[in-house]
């Protein structure tokens, strides 16, 4: 890492010339605006920057041919996508594990700050715990990863399909919200996602990873960028994966006062944000969900955490009932974002080869 005042960002500049104001794209719902503004802050801090927020309203409100071009998943990401490409924002924040596995032309990951708890979380009345809750209980769950790695453990609980924001969710818990409809016995959520809008207190249990594998990049953030900005620091390109180098040139936007200074703090400011471990970790289990061609819609759970120098992936498949679970834990001993890739690949290519995507009704 460069220190302070070495290097290219001390190049002499014209007296009186601005830096640029970063605009820093992000969704409008409560969790969006929270988790970007604490990313926006530790980029402020590391990169002596100004910043402003950008609400970056999603799809529907957006030109449609290109949305269409961004392919079915990820339509959180793609509006946030598109400004980036535009020129409106100068960094997208997104959720990772909402963000598609395919890189989008032009555009990188610029960092993945230090990565949040990534359990699910168990919000149940009554303080109960998944142990506890009685033969039957309903289980509020959107998701076929953890409706089956649930019904895995408690094949007696009843899973109920459930939709909205987080407050919408926690309201379906009997006791949790007066006013809320309270016809569930617990609902299942992203422990990360709660602890960032203060709501942990909610949380009865969270769930252990040997139970319940969180969605690949679960808890950690992206910082994505114009993939163009990288080129200058060739650690940050390495780790982004390879869609750095494929810059079209209608990727370029018109550039501002002050732009060229902007760039040179916002990339001295994402490898100082970037957390090397949550990076290889999020690396591993995107290139396992790349390879089975999963989304995030299917019934795959996976965890990548550093362990004594090592990088140790787990994986859970299931078959979307639960009734079937094929479970693999590999490590590399090599740390890097290669390592990472081959290990997630590796692994994917493992369970492919042993009947997963016919388990997991991929493909
Ligand atoms: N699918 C919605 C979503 N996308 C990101 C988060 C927050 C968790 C995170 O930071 O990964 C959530 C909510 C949830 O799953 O409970």
């Amino acid at each position: 890492m460069t220190a302070p005042g070495n290097g290219e960002t001390a190049a002499p500049v014209p007296a009186g010339e601005a830096t640029a104001v970063l605009r820093v794209g992000t969704r409008g719902s409560a969790l969006a605006m929270t988790q970007t503004g604490q990313a926006a802050e530790a980029v402020r801090a590391a990169g002596d920057l100004a910043y402003r927020l950008e609400v970056i309203r999603t799809e529907g409100d957006v030109a449609t041919g290109s949305l269409a071009s961004l392919g079915g998943t990820g339509v959180f990401a793609a509006a946030l996508r598109h400004a980036l490409v535009d020129g409106r924002v100068d960094l997208a924040v997104h959720s990772l594990k909402d963000l598609p596995t395919a890189p989008h032309p032009g555009l990188a990951i610029g960092a993945v700050p230090v990565r949040e708890d990534p359990r699910d979380a168990l919000c149940a009345r009554d303080g109960l715990s998944l142990g506890c809750l009685p033969s039957g209980a309903r289980i509020g769950t959107g998701s076929p990863r953890r409706a089956a790695q649930l019904l895995a453990t408690r094949p007696d609980l009843v899973m109920v399909d459930i939709r909205g924001n987080v407050p919408t969710r926690l309201a379906r818990v009997a006791g949790l919200d007066p006013d809320g409809p309270g016809d569930l016995d617990a609902v299942v959520l992203a422990s990360s996602g709660l602890r960032r809008l203060g709501l942990q207190e909610k949380i009865t249990e969270y769930l252990d990873p040997a139970v319940v594998l969180p969605a690949p990049g679960q808890g950690a953030l992206a910082l994505e960028v114009r993939a163009e900005l990288l080129l200058a620091d060739p650690d940050l390109a390495a780790q982004a994966s390879g869609a750095y180098s494929e810059v079209p040139h209608d990727v370029r936007p018109p550039s501002r006062d002050g732009q060229d200074r902007l760039d040179a703090r916002l990339l001295k400011a994402l490898a100082r944000v970037n957390h090397t471990e949550s990076r290889w970790a999020v690396t591993a289990e995107r290139a396992l969900l790349a390879r089975l061609e999963a989304g995030c819609a299917a019934p795959v759970g996976t965890l990548a955490t550093v362990e004594d120098g090592l990088l140790v992936l787990r994986v859970a498949v299931a078959s979307p009932d639960g009734r079937k679970v094929m479970r693999r834990t590999e490590a590399s001993d090599e740390l890097s974002s290669e390592a990472a890739r081959e290990l997630g690949r590796r692994v994917g290519d493992g369970l492919l080869a042993d009947g997963a995507a016919a388990l997991a009704g991929l493909a």
